[in-house]
């Protein structure tokens, strides 16, 4: 999704990310804004309290991040149930409801294998208080950019409402280096996969 958004291309081979840092500068109501996008190891395949744990590891970026995607595949009923425990570990970290956490239900084009309906992600984004929307990375290229700015779009307000905590900013450090050469390299290979 993070890949689609930021080339508009989609890479269909499956390689599990170690927890790869971008960094872009996002068109925003006429404005360039430098966002970044930290990519986190999945835990969908791990029961619901090693997922917290995986997130305590991450818990720094954690603390840095201003807004979060939270996205489960519709074809993966365990993908969707590891929503909920992540969701209130980010908001234990970040009280302030107003910090944007969004669920997305990802693959909607595999409406065959669909195990989670959308009414339950609708329910469930209700019941945390959150915004969902489903979207299919591989066919809707405008569907994953619209999520992406809308989170930066909240993000920034919250910003110019000048209620992000400045003093928690200074003293959290920010990643540093984005990561474009991994992104490169992954192109790479599945360019030559292809010819191949
Ligand atoms: N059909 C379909 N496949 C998708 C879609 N989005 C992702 N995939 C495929 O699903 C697999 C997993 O996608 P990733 O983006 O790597 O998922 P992830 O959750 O980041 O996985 P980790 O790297 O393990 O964290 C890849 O093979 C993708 O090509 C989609 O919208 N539709």
């Amino acid at each position: 999704m993070i890949v689609r958004f930021l080339t508009k291309r989609f890479i269909g081979d499956y390689e599990p990310n170690t927890g790869n840092l971008y960094s872009r500068l996002v068109h925003l109501d006429g404005d360039h804004v430098a966002v970044q996008i930290q990519d986190t190891p999945g835990c969908i395949q791990q029961a619901q309290e090693d997922c917290v744990q995986v997130l305590d590891s991450l818990s720094r970026c954690v603390k840095w991040a201003e807004g979060f995607l939270l996205v489960y595949s519709i074809t993966d009923y365990s993908s969707y149930q590891s929503v909920q425990p992540l969701y209130q570990h980010i908001r234990k970290v970040h009280p302030d409801a107003r910090t944007p956490i969004i669920i997305v239900g990802n693959k909607a084009d595999l409406l065959h294998a669909r195990q989670v309906q959308a009414k339950d992600g609708l329910q469930l984004a209700d019941e945390l208080g959150s915004l969902f929307l489903e979207i299919s990375t591989s066919e809707d290229s405008q569907g994953v950019c619209d999520v992406f700015q809308y989170l930066c779009k909240e993000v920034s307000k919250l910003q110019h409402a000048g209620s992000t905590d400045r003093r928690r900013s200074s003293i959290i450090p920010r990643p540093k280096s984005p990561n474009m050469q991994d992104l490169k390299r992954r192109f790479k290979q599945a360019l030559s996969s292809k010819v191949k």
